[in-house]
């Protein structure tokens, strides 16, 4: 099966009278890949998507599919197939005559168009329910359908805006795999719109995170959870926090901050982009949650005598944060806990459910959090 569907975008832009929606991206999908575009709400990843299928024109910049410009080509000319939100099936159609539509609409035989379409359906394992009506159908079925007749089209480059919002937790799971499963069989491009890095992450070959019209970051899911680059990318992809301190030096692979309290920290440099310690002022780092361990700090005596802690029995130079802890937060596998220290407002720790219980934290609790320099990595700043 020959991989079909190379994207790319060139300084594409779109514009919406003075809004710029989308500012001179650059992109590049490889053929046969799963791409998600990632991005809070209004950061422009509709827009990019809607302008790849040609349902909206592109103000400036060029689209080329497989070596061809499609800037300019009506969307059934594209090669490209979009599937909806809200899957936007006929409600009076039959399954089977939903995804046979777009053949009627081009005079294909009535046997042809059931036989495609038929084929489409086993294809997303609906054939048993051809001859319902949308409205006799879960959700996720509906879902399937809309597919189907996405894919009947036998497009290069399938086009999905949020497909798995409207299902619940327990469907979304189940249509990620089954999307993933038809991208490989397909071997064509997948181009998936979300605002989950969870679906992202679980999805994509290539995560791309959109901010303001602009691309923050693009790459393969592990590269972005582990090395985002910027302080947004690293809030929006989760598990890390961001924090900033005045740069004092960097020896070997290892850059030094000023902590507070005339403390300091040490962090990574390795993988990082060679612009990130050459700024002036504070200088973003992240932390990555789930490396950071919990040590109860004595609470203060109310006495003069300043009371050992347990930041005072750390070795010299470990990266540490007196807190107190602001809440703990059960979800299964892992407590989340969120601390407020000095210079880190809602730091947060993921800690293994096991480990948490061994000796439990609770709100109110004075900690000192402790990370490894390779936990950190200095950040592009914004
Ligand atoms: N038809 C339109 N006319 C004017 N402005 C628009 C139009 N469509 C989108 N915009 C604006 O362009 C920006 C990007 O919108 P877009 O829908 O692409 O974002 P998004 O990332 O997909 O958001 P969401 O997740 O909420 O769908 C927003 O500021 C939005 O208000």
């Amino acid at each position: 099966m020959a991989l079909q569907g190379k994207v790319e975008l060139a300084a594409v832009t779109k514009r919406y009278g003075a809004t710029v929606a989308v500012d001179a991206i650059n992109l590049k999908i490889p053929r046969g890949g799963y791409c998600c575009l990632l991005g809070p709400s209004g950061c422009g990843k509709s827009s990019t998507l809607r302008m790849i299928a040609g349902h909206e024109t592109i103000s400036d910049g060029d689209l080329i599919l497989d070596g061809q410009n499609i800037t300019t080509l009506p969307p059934a000319k594209r090669g490209t197939a979009m599937m909806f939100q809200d899957y936007a099936l006929f409600p009076h159609l039959t399954c089977v005559d939903n995804v046979a539509f777009s053949l009627r609409m081009r005079g294909v035989s009535k046997a042809e168009r059931r036989g495609r379409a038929m084929e489409m359906l086993t294809l997303v394992h609906m054939e048993a329910h051809a001859q319902r009506m949308p409205g006799q159908l879960s959700g996720g079925q509906q879902q399937r359908i809309a597919l189907a007749r996405a894919l009947l089209t036998d497009p290069k480059v399938l086009l999905l805006d949020e497909p798995l919002s409207a299902l619940d937790p327990f469907l979304r799971v189940k249509m990620r795999a089954e999307l993933r499963r038809l991208q490989r069989e397909l071997g064509i491009t997948f181009i998936h719109v979300t605002h989950s890095q969870e679906e992202a992450l679980a999805l994509a070959d290539l995560v791309v995170v959109m901010e303001d019209g602009h691309i923050r970051q693009a790459g393969p899911p592990r590269e972005v959870f582990t090395r985002p680059r910027t302080p947004f990318v690293a809030r929006f992809i989760g598990g890390h926090n961001v924090l900033s301190a005045p740069l004092e030096g960097v020896e070997g692979d290892t850059a030094i901050l000023t902590g507070p309290q005339g403390g300091r920290f040490t962090v990574s440099t390795a993988e990082t982009s060679a612009g990130a310690a050459s700024g002036r002022g504070p200088v973003p780092f992240a932390v990555r949650a789930d490396r950071v361990t919990l040590t109860r700090r004595p609470t203060p005596a109310p006495t003069p005598t300043p009371t050992p802690t347990a930041a005072d029995a750390l070795p010299p130079g470990a990266n540490h944060l007196n807190a107190t802890v602001a809440e703990a937060e059960y979800n299964g596998q892992q407590v989340r806990l969120t601390l407020r220290g000095e210079g880190a407002e809602d730091f947060v720790v993921l800690m293994d459910e096991a480990a948490y219980f061994a000796a439990p934290a609770e709100a109110g609790d004075p900690v000192v959090a402790t990370w490894p320099s390779d936990a950190a990595h200095l950040l592009d700043s914004p």
